[in-house]
This record gives structure tokens, sequence and C-alpha cells, in this order.
């Protein structure tokens, strides 16, 4: 076991690289900020993600900064250090093809990267909990010595997150069909809205903002992602090219029913296999709705009932178009649940739906 003492130096102290400050601030590790937009630097250590300046030398470096600049950064970094070197880009081959280019000793890095972030990009949306709970990739290469592993292992515990093992190949063609086409096909949706009339936008529920929350991510950062992953990319986005014109010819005929049915039905096979929370096996959760009134503390009272009613909320989601006085609360249990949280709620007086 390679203990994780620090320090840390994080090179990108952007969303991913201030939110690994944070969460290794949780445990006292030092960590050490670097990034070539000193104002970024400057605001990673203002909200208490480490420092900028630190005298010991690194036991770790994570380059979080964007994947065409990431291979340079790790073989500087091999340069000027004796440490474990680790990476958190989207994608793992380009990395370390860039990095094979200007270096011959890659044993001391090790690629990974964590499956959380969100569409805000820069230090100010950095959290100290987005790792709790997620699937944190490890992708060693041929050379990685075994010590180097075992600590971005540690360096990933650390955060919350739990570790997933596999081949730099397979992880960039794992995340081409669960992070990077997802992306595209929400950009695509979300593209349509351009040129909607507000009349349309009006009507706007929890479905669009579902479908198009990913496409409001950092379209340079995404174009670094997709272009590096464009060959895993190609052969999905063909496929969803057939089964597009599968849909317009169903959607075509007068009798579509049985194609569409066949196509939806699909959709619904696939998105059962999403696994749950922390990476476990899918579990069936059951929506119930409470109606809210737009005041103060509501949500508080909400969550204290529900407690009592010994259920487990197991995933949460707001919705609250902007003029309406009451917002809808949508709480997922488990179904063993579902009875005795509605009982308890509607006692309480919530207006409850399922
Ligand atoms: N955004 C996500 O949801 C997400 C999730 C997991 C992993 N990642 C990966 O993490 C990395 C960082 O993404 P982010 O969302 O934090 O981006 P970001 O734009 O929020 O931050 C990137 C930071 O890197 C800095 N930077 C750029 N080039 C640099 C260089 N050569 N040297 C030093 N600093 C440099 C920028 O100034 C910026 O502060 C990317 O490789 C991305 O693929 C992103
Ligand atoms: O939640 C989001 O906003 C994300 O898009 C996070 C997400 C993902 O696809 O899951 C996006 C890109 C990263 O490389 C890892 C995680």
């Amino acid at each position: 076991m390679t203990e994780l003492r620090g320090p840390v130096r994080i090179v990108g102290t952007g969303l991913i690289g201030t939110s690994i400050g944070l969460a290794l601030g949780r445990l006292g590790v030092v960590v050490e900020l670097v990034d070539a937009d000193p104002d970024n630097a400057l605001m990673a250590e203002r909200i208490g993600a480490g420092s900028r300046l630190v005298q010991i030398e690194p036991q770790l470096v994570v380059v979080a900064v964007p994947p065409d600049h990431v291979g340079a950064v790790i073989a500087e970094q091999l340069r000027q250090t004796d440490a474990v070197i680790t990476d958190a880009a989207s994608v793992k081959s380009k990395p370390l093809t860039d990095a094979s280019a200007l270096t011959d000793d890659l044993s001391r890095y090790v690629g990974s990267h964590p499956m959380a972030g969100s569409e805000r990009s820069g230090p100010l949306a950095g959290r100290a909990d987005l790792f709790d709970g997620a699937t944190w990739a490890i992708t060693p290469h041929e050379t990685s010595d075994p010590k180097a592993v075992d600590l971005v292992r540690r360096l990933a515990e650390a955060a919350g997150a739990r570790t997933v093992e596999l081949s730099v190949q397979d992880h960039d063609l794992a995340v081409a069909r669960v992070s990077h086409l997802p992306h595209l096909m929400s950009a695509l949706a979300a593209g349509t809205l351009v040129d909607a009339p507000n009349s349309h936008l009006e009507l706007a529920g929890q479905g669009v903002r579902d479908v198009t929350r990913i496409a409001a991510g950092d379209p340079r950062l995404w174009t670094q992602i997709v272009s590096a992953n464009s060959t895993a990319l190609t052969g999905l986005l063909e496929r969803i090219r057939d089964e597009l014109d599968r849909m317009l010819v169903a959607l075509g005929k007068e009798e579509a029913g049985e194609e569409l049915a066949s196509i939806l039905g699909q959709g619904v096979s696939g998105a059962v296999r999403v696994p749950g929370k922390h990476g476990a096996p899918h579990i069936e959760l059951v929506p119930v709705l409470v109606t809210i009134p737009d005041r103060p503390g509501q949500l508080a009272r909400l969550f204290a009932d529900a407690a009592e009613s010994g259920a487990n909320v197991e995933d949460l989601r707001i919705d609250h178009s902007p003029g309406r006085p009451v917002g809808e609360v949508e709480l997922a249990v488990k179904p063993a649940s579902v009875d005795q949280l509605v009982r308890v709620l509607t006692e309480r007086g919530w207006s409850v739906h399922r």
C-alpha cells in the first residue's frame, strides 16, 4: 500500500483541479495550486483548494488541464519532479501518446479520469463533494510502476470515489458510449432551441432540462474531448444515423406504431442498464412528486417529514419554473418505502402524487 501523504501539486485549477484540491483539503493533505492563468490559481486558493506556493517537493502531481495540453504538462512535470504523475483528462489515449513523444520514461505516469463533473467550468464551479460516491477510472499503461498505480488509487479514494481499473483503449471506448455520445446528442437537441419562439420555450418542463443540461458545457473543452476520441465516436454516430433514418421512415408511414415502439423500447432497455448511485447495479426507484409553496424553509420541512417516514431519499429533483408560486420536488425512493412516505407526507399536509 502506498500512502497518500502529499504534498499534491495540482496543475490546472478549473472545475476538476479545484474540486480535487477541496476534496483533499478535507483530509488535511497539503495541496499546491498551479495554473497558466494566475487569476484561476488565485481564485482556487481563495476558496480553500490549496496554496499557490508550497516549498516541499510533491509526492503526486495531478494534471487537470484541457486534453490538448495534458501530454506536454505530464512530460514537463516528469522532468521537473520525482513525483508520481496522473491526469484527469476525459480521454486517455491522447495524453499518453502526446507524453510518449516528449519523454522516454513514463513509468511514474498513470492516467486516470474521475467520472463526475459539471457543465460549469473554472474554479468557482469547484466542489469538495464532487467525487463522493463517483467512479474514478484508473488506466495504467504498459510501463506504469505498480506503486504509482497504487498511489493514484489512493488519490481517487481520498477524493471520495471508488476506482475501476481498465486499459487506456477500453476506457476511451467506454466513455465514447457513456459520456461523449450523450454530450453530442444533448448538444444536437439543445441546438434546435436556438431559434425557438419564446411561446414554445415557455412550455419547457423537466424533460427538456434533463436532455439539455450537459449541452451547456464549454464548447472549447468538449471539442478537444470528442476530437481526441473520434474513432470510437464515429462508429456510435453511424449507428445513431441509421436509427434516425429508421425513425424517419417509421414516422412517414401511416401505420408507424410497431416500428416506433421497437425503437422506443430499445431506449427503455438501454436506460435501465445505467447503474444506480455509487456504481451499484440499477435499482428500481419510484418517483414521489410533492408540490411545495415557494417560501423559505419549505424544503427543509419536507426533508424532515420525509425522514420521519423512515424513507431514504435515493435521488432528488427540483422543478421550479420562474413565475410559478409553487415548485415541484421529486423524491425517488425504493418501492418498499413509497406507501409509508406518501401516507406521512399527506398526513402532514403536503400535496403528494405518484
Ligand atoms: N468538466 C468535466 O465535467 C470534467 C469531468 C472529468 C474530467 N474532466 C477533465 O478534466 C480536465 C479539466 O477540465 P475542467 O472542466 O476542470 O476545465 P476548466 O476549464 O474548468 O479548467 C481548466 C484549467 O486549466 C488551466 N490550463 C489550461 N492549460 C494549462 C496549462 N498548459 N498549464 C496550466 N494550466 C492550464 C486553465 O487556465 C483552467 O484553469 C480536462 O482534461 C477534462 O477533460 C472534465
Ligand atoms: O455531469 C456532468 O455534467 C458531466 O457531464 C460529467 C461527465 C460525464 O459525462 O459523466 C462529463 C465529462 C467527464 O469527462 C466526466 C464526467
